[in-house]
């Protein structure tokens, strides 16, 4: 046997990775190579990921801010009208007792002001000054009631939703420090595959290649249009350039298919060719097992993968939701999502010494996962109807009843909801 041979059987032989560690070790690789911060407007930073701690510029609020439409009164009343505060003023203190201004809910709260009375519980004398008698409870925000000028709301790592855009531009940002996003690319493997049309004599529809990229986005990858490629040709040098192609603008590449050893899967050599080093090579959960993820190193140190999603379909999505997500939570400096718990509402057997991920529904009143049926590695009927996957533990089987965690799918509000 040659070296090379033998380096490769090696490979062939070597144990798989257990699924959990194999996830902590590529969200490491990921946070590792973490992408560089940029600078984006609000407007454009949803779904981005603060690189910095989101802080206050200002005291929230900035000042002292009537919350009811009223009058500014200082000492006892009746009071003498002598102002008028419109939000998004500046007022003039109130210097003398038994004065008032009349003020507008959001205006700035004169100095002086000793109380302030709600309008509608507001009379006027025959001379024109105003009554009544003001609640005890305040009815004006003090600054920094809500945050105090340079405090830390937000840790680094936090995802960007419009929630936090809103807060962000309540506290005086118009930019946020955020990671770049990861710009992915997906290689599509096999010569059976068909692009368009219903499958048959022998050839199959490419289900990955319009179905990854979306997956890809909704885990924060931008995926043009020309980054998805294939069906490229089953031989070595076609892998071999299309990988180089794709690392050439992409921080990630995806491809299906290829990452077992048959005659025609070019993966491991087209790897092999490009120097790139395993953080995970083969996994031991079912299905999916043949998964893995490379890391290439450029000269100038920068860190590119390429994720080797299985062909058959579901495990395809199955390599996606273990590798590709914790890869990309750490290469936009997020934490590691903690896996929310459902309980089973049926058995689900285990795989042995392999972690089962099981296709489940859930039901959200109840909190219950089901199992799904059309399950098959090869099938995507079931995954249509799916939540996620319930995590069967090496060893172990579900039974109705235990508390299991559930990986996600990243599915969009509205969606499995009925
Ligand atoms: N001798 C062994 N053979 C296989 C084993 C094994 O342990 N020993 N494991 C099987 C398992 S499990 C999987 S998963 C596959 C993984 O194989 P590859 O990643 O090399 O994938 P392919 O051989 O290219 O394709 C497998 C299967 O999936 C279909 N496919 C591929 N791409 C697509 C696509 N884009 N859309 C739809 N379907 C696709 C392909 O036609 C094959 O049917 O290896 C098993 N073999
Ligand atoms: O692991 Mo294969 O991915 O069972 O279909």
């Amino acid at each position: 046997m040659s070296t090379e041979t033998a380096a490769a059987a090696a490979q062939i032989a070597a144990p798989p990775a257990g699924w959990e560690e194999a996830r902590s070790r590529v969200y490491a690789a990921g946070l590792a190579a973490a992408l560089p911060a940029v600078d984006r407007p609000l407007a454009e930073a949803d779904g981005h990921t603060l690189a910095e701690p989101l802080a206050t510029r200002t005291d929230l609020p900035a000042f002292p801010t009537s919350s009811v439409d009223g009058w500014a009164v200082r000492g006892d009343g009746p009071w003498q009208v002598v102002d008028r505060v419109l939000a998004g003023h500046t007022p003039s203190p109130l210097t003398v007792d038994g004065t008032t201004a009349e003020i507008a809910t959001g205006a700035m709260v004169p100095a002086g002001t000793t109380a302030i009375l709600r309008i509608e519980e507001s009379t006027r004398t025959a001379d024109g000054r105003v009554a009544g008698t003001p609640r005890t409870t305040p009815e004006w925000r003090e600054p920094g009631e809500e945050a105090y000028a340079g405090e830390e709301l937000l840790p680094a790592g936090t995802p960007i939703d419009p929630a936090l855009i809103g807060l962000a531009a309540s506290c005086g940002h118009d930019t946020l420090r955020v990671r770049r996003q990861p710009r992915a690319a997906l290689l599509v493997f096999g010569d059976e595959l068909l692009t368009s049309g219903p499958p048959g004599a022998g050839r199959v529809r490419d289900a990955l290649g319009p179905a990854v990229p979306a997956w890809l986005r909704r885990y924060g990858c931008q995926v043009r249009p020309s980054d998805v490629v294939g069906p490229v040709a089953d031989t070595l040098s076609d892998h071999v350039a299309a990988l180089r192609g794709a690392l050439a603008d992409a921080d990630l590449v995806c491809t299906t298919g290829g990452t077992m050893h048959g005659p025609v899967d070019h993966l491991h050599p087209a790897l092999a060719e490009l120097g790139a080093d395993y953080v995970v090579n083969t996994v031991a959960v079912r299905p999916g097992f043949p998964m893995l993820l490379a890391r290439l190193v450029d000269s100038d140190g920068q860190v590119r993968f390429v994720a080797g999603l299985p062909g058959n379909p579901q495990s395809a999505v199955v390599a996606l939701v273990s590798l590709v997500a914790p890869l990309l939570a750490g290469l936009q400096g997020r934490p590691m999502s903690v896996l929310p718990q459902a309980t089973l509402a049926e058995p689900i057997p285990g795989r042995g010494d392999y972690t089962h991920l099981a296709l489940v529904r859930l039901d959200r009143a109840a909190g219950t996962a089901h199992p799904l049926r059309h399950v098959g590695s090869a099938m995507l009927r079931g995954l249509a109807g799916a939540d996620g996957f319930a995590v069967i533990r090496p060893g172990t089987s579900g039974e109705a009843g235990d508390r299991v965690p559930v990986v996600p799918l990243p599915l969009l509000p509205g969606e499995r909801a009925w």
